[in-house]
């Protein structure tokens, strides 16, 4: 029996990173953390402590920051891009992953210079490059919390000795999107996409007269699919945000689906892909 290094990957996690443009009184914002993660030529490093192979989490964490500097931000997608082919052009670093999130802020106060933060939804994206010149990239959203307060059932479902759940014909249906989509190619109009697929999402959770949240999730992801060729595969995760009607009767109060108690735990959890069945191999677009 030999005892062998395993897969192993190291980078700098969470480097924040604001970006400010001066276009004479009116400021434009940046708001991005950067996430880089890099493997390779590492076995000398673990095993003797050789550090030759190693590029420096904090040279990584100054890439992001000079590269922002010389090129811009821009679409997070084409800047983790252009991060993970950098990284790559080193002989010892074979693979790059770099994740970015990004947070939005809206004027305020007419200045020019005051903002606000976007509440609590969160813009990403993944990219990945290899020295062979394979990349991918994977956009995204979270924290995208909406709600229909009509057009939801849960019924028909599965009972045995522990079923306490009522049938539900008419319930609040809440939930927090965080979503994810594989882009076929690295070439994308990536802000227009975005908004694309983000308006599709909407639409498609707002418009679904929904039978279950699993039911929801899988609309969602087939109107994205099909409004956005360049999309090939979506993943959704939907925590159920549960709203139970509070039963007023001991205080001699009807309750007709007016009074609510907003769980916050437990939660469901419903999560799902959505492809297209001709969808191109993944590689290690979602690692
Ligand atoms: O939309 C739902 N899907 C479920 O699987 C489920 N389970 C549950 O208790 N409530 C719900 N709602």
């Amino acid at each position: 029996m030999a005892i062998v290094l395993g897969p192993n990957r190291y980078g700098k996690a969470e480097t924040r990173l604001v970006r400010v443009v001066r276009d004479g009184g009116v400021h434009h914002v940046k708001d991005v953390n950067v996430s880089t993660s890099l493997s390779g030529a590492m076995s000398e490093a673990h095993l003797t402590g050789d550090n030759a192979a190693v590029l420096p989490t904090d040279t990584q964490k100054n890439t992001a920051y000079a590269l922002a500097r010389e090129h811009g931000v821009g679409q997070i997608e084409d800047f983790a891009l252009l991060l993970a082919r950098h990284f790559t052009g080193h002989d010892t670093i074979h693979h790059a992953r770099v994740a970015v999130e990004e947070y939005g802020w809206n004027r305020i106060g007419g200045t020019g210079h005051s903002f606000a933060r976007d509440g609590g939804e969160v813009r990403t994206c993944v990219a990945h490059h290899d020295r062979d010149g394979r990349a991918s990239v994977v956009s995204g959203l979270t924290g995208l919390v909406v709600m229909n307060t009509t057009g939801s059932e849960f019924h028909g479902f599965l009972t045995d000795p522990y079923t306490t759940l009522e049938p539900a014909t008419d319930r609040i249906l809440a939930t927090a999107v965080d979503a994810r989509w594989r882009h076929a190619g690295t070439s994308a109009d990536f802000a227009a996409s975005f908004a694309l697929v983000r308006g599709r999402l909407l639409e498609a959770f707002a418009g679904t007269h929904s039978l279950s949240l699993q039911q929801t999730l899988y609309a969602m992801g087939e109107r994205v699919l099909n409004a956005c060729p360049d999309i090939c595969e979506i993943r959704l995760t939907l925590p159920n945000r549960h709203h139970f009607p509070v039963d007023l009767a001991p205080f001699g109060l009807d309750n007709e689906n007016e009074i609510f108690y907003a769980a916050d735990r437990p939660y469901g959890l419903i999560e799902g892909t959505v492809l297209r069945d001709d969808a191109p191999g993944a590689g290690f677009a979602w690692e």
